[in-house]
């Protein structure tokens, strides 16, 4: 096999795009989801988060409208991006939220058509949400996504395709093949993040319950302790 030009990535690695740095194979990821009130802001602010997340699906607990998610967006500092989660979305419901507050990224769900329309529409890295229960869930082909949120199948009954509080067995993921950066979700917490980190050898995380004393009830406490103990597990595994 011939070997790679020196400024190709590495399988694994960040696609370029334009949206957002470059970053390396080695690049850590914590996403702090649901936001919906200024203390947590506030609480992913000082513990540098690199991404803060806004639902815009309405039967959430977690919901925010575009306006206010602009106001809450405003007190971050530059460098910690903003991701929506969408739903099943409309390309006119996104414009409309992207007309009140900047997003980086798009976290898609069921979203109609290939994730490069929606990035050519929008300019905004596309990430898109895996519901896993197997091994065989796991995808193989990222189908143009930027960045793959592998989280737990929802059950039958849930009202939400995320943010359900449950894990799936994350020692199905070092065997995995990933086509495109991915970051581990679903049932994460300040107490298990770090196993999570070492069982999966995720790269990135994400949490939204985890980090809550009931549904759509952030704890900027339990934020600033995910966000620390996330990064001395990145940081103890380089
Ligand atoms: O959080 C929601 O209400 C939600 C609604 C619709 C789609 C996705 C949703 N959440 C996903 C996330 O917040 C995260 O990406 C992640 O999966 C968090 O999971 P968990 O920590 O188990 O809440």
């Amino acid at each position: 096999m011939p070997a790679a030009a020196p400024d190709e990535p590495p399988p694994g690695d960040d696609p370029p795009n334009p949206a957002l740095p470059r970053r390396g194979r080695r690049t850590t990821r914590i996403k702090i989801c649901g936001l919906n009130d200024e203390a947590s802001v506030d609480a992913v602010a000082a513990g540098r988060a690199d991404y803060a997340g806004f639902v815009f699906f309405p039967p959430s607990p977690r919901v925010v409208s575009a306006e206010y998610a602009a106001d809450l967006a405003a007190r971050l500092p530059a460098g910690i991006h903003r991701v929506g989660l969408f739903v099943a979305p409309s390309q006119a419901h996104v414009a409309a939220v992207l007309r009140a507050v900047h997003l980086d990224v798009l976290q898609l769900y069921s979203a109609a058509g290939p994730a490069d329309r929606w990035r050519a529409w929008f300019g905004a890295e596309i990430w898109t949400a895996h519901g896993i229960a197997r091994a065989d869930d796991l995808p193989d082909d990222a189908d143009g996504a930027d960045a793959l949120v592998i989280e737990a199948k929802p059950p039958p009954d849930a009202t939400r395709p995320g943010g359900n509080a449950l894990r799936f067995d994350w020692t199905l993921l070092p065997g995995w093949r990933a086509p495109a950066p991915w970051l581990l979700a679903g049932g994460l917490t300040p107490e298990n993040v770090a196993d999570g980190i070492v069982a999966s050898g995720a790269r990135g995380v994400d949490v939204s319950s985890g980090v809550e004393t009931a549904p759509g009830v952030k704890d900027p406490g339990r934020i600033a302790a995910f966000i620390t103990r996330a990064r001395a597990a990145f940081a103890a595994g380089q």
